[in-house]
């Protein structure tokens, strides 16, 4: 318990913002209809994804993944003394966001802080949550809580530290399975974006003109490099590793961030090497993407190829993740109060924003759609 409880003012409650996934084989397909919807996604790689969530009976792990880390985090708040409730609310699935308001306002909610469990910058896992509490606010009309966000975490120590220790845990256990693992490849891996979603991400206006961008890209690499550099720290050797992507959708002929996990392990077993650590940089907890399209596919496909294959677990509900929710809670606390608390980031990258920039991480397909949580308006 701290001596001093720390001081979350002007927040009354704390909202945690997910993708949703479905819980039984007959939300499955109404799931994907609501991640879809007007995305221009084929049929055919609607079937596929179906089939990754049937082979899992029906059951996405992320809504549990969520109820794990509310229930740690409430005892995190509570053991230093921030006597916050915690909201949980989805894009795609129950609880929607809508519902999550409507009893924010019931409970008489008034200025809540948000997290979204996307670390990075982009259209997917930011400006399109900020649309949805939008749509969901405005539905809500009169006496909707207010609401403020932490900043992206993708450089934050604690959500960097975990990656680190379970790539020294993962090249370890490649040793004790009989691999070279000084010579082992670090690949990291995340989800795949459009090019075009990728070149908007960050971009935002400035005077009139746009700028920037990339900052997908750009935050995956920082955070590759760094955990890489300390990876080589910790084990006295610096091994060769590569950003790569997972879960490719869309029509064919869009391009989207490549290269493919798979096509990687295919190049990194063509040069020689014998063993890959897999660093699923891009999630925060092992959802559908990392079970199917690294512990089932990518695992399938360096079996095939003869690599050793370890897969490092994402933050999830380590202690330093669930610690680093709390010191951004209490650290955009502070920024709302307009002092200037300390934030903490690893990397190259400084601290990334808490309220996006006008125009930041454009929706290429409405554009001017509004959003919350920005200087837009
Ligand atoms: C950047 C990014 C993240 C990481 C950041 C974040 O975590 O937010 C993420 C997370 C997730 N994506 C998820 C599931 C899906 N994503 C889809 C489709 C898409 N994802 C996209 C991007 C991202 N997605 C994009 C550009 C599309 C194309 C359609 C569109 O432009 O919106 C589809 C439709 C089928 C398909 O097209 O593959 C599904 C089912 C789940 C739930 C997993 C579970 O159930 O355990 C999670 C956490
Ligand atoms: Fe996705």
């Amino acid at each position: 318990m701290d001596p001093v409880a720390p001081d979350t003012s002007p927040y009354d409650a704390f909202l945690l913002v997910s993708f949703g996934g479905p819980e039984q084989p007959d939300d499955v397909v109404p799931f994907l209809e609501n991640v879809t919807r007007g995305r221009g996604i084929p049929k055919e790689r609607l079937v596929e994804v179906g089939e990754h969530y049937f082979s899992f009976g029906g059951r996405s792990p992320i809504n549990d993944q969520n109820r794990d880390l509310i229930a740690v985090l409430r005892l995190e708040l509570a053991s230093h003394g921030i006597d916050l409730p915690i909201y949980w609310g989805n894009r795609n699935w129950d609880p929607y966001l809508t519902d999550t308001l409507a009893q924010m306002r019931e409970d008489g909610v008034e200025r809540a802080v948000s997290l979204f469990t996307s670390a990075y910058t982009s259209y997917s896992g930011c400006r399109q949550y900020r649309e949805n509490l939008y749509d969901a606010s405005t539905a809500i009309g009169e006496g909707a809580p207010r609401l403020d966000r932490v900043r992206h975490y993708f450089n934050h120590p604690g959500f960097v530290a975990p990656f680190v220790d379970g790539a020294v845990a993962a090249l370890e256990q490649l040793g004790r399975d009989g691999h070279d693992s000084d010579a082992a490849r670090l690949v990291f891996v995340t989800h795949s974006i459009p090019d075009a979603m990728n070149a908007a991400s960050g971009r935002h206006v400035v005077e009139g003109a746009e700028v920037g961008g990339e900052a997908y890209v750009r935050e995956h690499r920082d955070v590759a490099d760094v955990i890489a550099s300390q990876v080589a720290e910790r084990t006295g050797v610096e091994r060769p590793y590569e950003l790569v992507y997972c879960s490719r959708s869309g029509p064919p002929q869009v391009p989207w961030l490549e290269p493919d996990v798979n096509d990687h392990l295919e190049s990194v077993a063509a040069s020689g090497v014998g063993a890959v650590v897999l660093l699923p940089i891009g999630f925060v907890s092992d959802h559908m993407e990392v079970i199917y399209d690294l512990d089932t596919e990518a695992k399938a496909t360096a079996e095939r190829l003869g690599l050793g294959f370890a897969r490092v677990p994402t933050p999830g509900v380590d202690a330093r993740f669930v610690a680093a929710i709390r010191e951004l809670v209490v650290e955009r606390a502070a920024l709302a109060r307009d002092e200037a608390p300390d934030q903490p980031a690893v990397g190259a990258l400084p601290p990334g924003w808490n309220v996006c920039p006008v125009g930041c991480c454009a929706n290429l397909r409405e554009p001017g759609r509004p959003a919350l949580l920005g200087s837009d308006r």
